[in-house]
């Protein structure tokens, strides 16, 4: 069971992932909770304003740090214990990897932030680890904190249908996908790989490991260390690359 509680000015967003898909059945099966806490709700003045103008100056405005410790002690109530992460452009690179040492928590607290941030004491205070889902820039934290959500539940157990899914998902072999094939057989003349139609399930797996190494080493080739290939992935991927030779 994975119980994440999001502080965020948008809770409404979340609905992307606690109403649909895999994300959704987790939530309705028990596997997946999402509580949001949201700043505005702990403000103390008429306006609820939960940002003011940067000192120093210089564009935009600022997340207070009362509002938003206000609701992180709210989530920290519900979840005591849980580590906070804040989603930043200054945060760790989230990859396969990240989420693999992340997936073991129970729970955890998302720290969604907007306007040009929070206040860095805040950060001082409150965050212990910031994460980044890329190098390029959003307007909220909301959606880094969905993809995260979205990656972590996948790994709770019994979230994914075919857990055998989720070994081979592409990533969690260090690869990128194989391509995959459905109906119908013909579609613009364009035919499906006749192995995936021979029954033969070793000749299968093999061609399929052969693509993954394939368009690994084509599309992003510093996700192999050829030197730690076993002898049948070395032979596949040669094989390949012979044949696009
Ligand atoms: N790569 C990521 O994981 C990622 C995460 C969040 C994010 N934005 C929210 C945000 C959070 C923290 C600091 C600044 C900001 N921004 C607020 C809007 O202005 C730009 C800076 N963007 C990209």
């Amino acid at each position: 069971m994975l119980n994440v509680g999001v502080v965020t000015l948008f809770p409404e967003m979340f609905r992307a992932v606690t109403e649909h898909g895999v994300t959704g059945r987790a939530v309705d099966a028990g596997r997946l909770a999402i509580q949001c806490w949201n700043p505005r709700d702990y403000t103390q003045d008429r306006h609820r304003n939960v940002d003011d103008s940067p000192y120093g100056g210089g564009p935009g405005m600022v997340m207070q740090v009362a509002p938003v410790r206000a609701a992180i002690a709210a989530a920290r109530a519900a979840l005591p214990g849980a580590p906070v992460i804040y989603l930043s452009p200054q945060g760790r690179r989230l990859d396969q990897a990240g989420v693999e040492t992340l997936a073991p928590a129970a729970r955890l607290i998302l720290l969604a932030g907007r306007y040009e941030g929070i206040d860095e004491r805040l950060i001082e205070l409150e965050v212990d680890a910031e994460w980044s889902i890329g190098d390029y820039v959003l307007s909220g934290g909301e959606l880094p904190a969905m993809v995260m959500i979205d990656a972590l539940a996948r790994r709770q157990p019994g979230v994914v249908g075919d857990a055998g899914s989720v070994d081979a998902d592409s990533f969690a072999t260090g690869l990128l996908d194989y391509p995959h094939y459905t109906r119908p057989e013909s579609i613009d003349g364009r035919t499906v790989p006749e192995v995936l139609l021979s029954g033969d399930h070793e000749r299968i797996r093999r061609w399929r490991l052969k693509q993954a190494l394939g368009r690994t080493w084509q599309r992003r080739p510093e996700l192999i260390d050829r030197s730690r290939l076993s002898a049948e992935e070395q032979a596949l991927l040669d094989e390949f690359l012979r044949e696009q030779e």
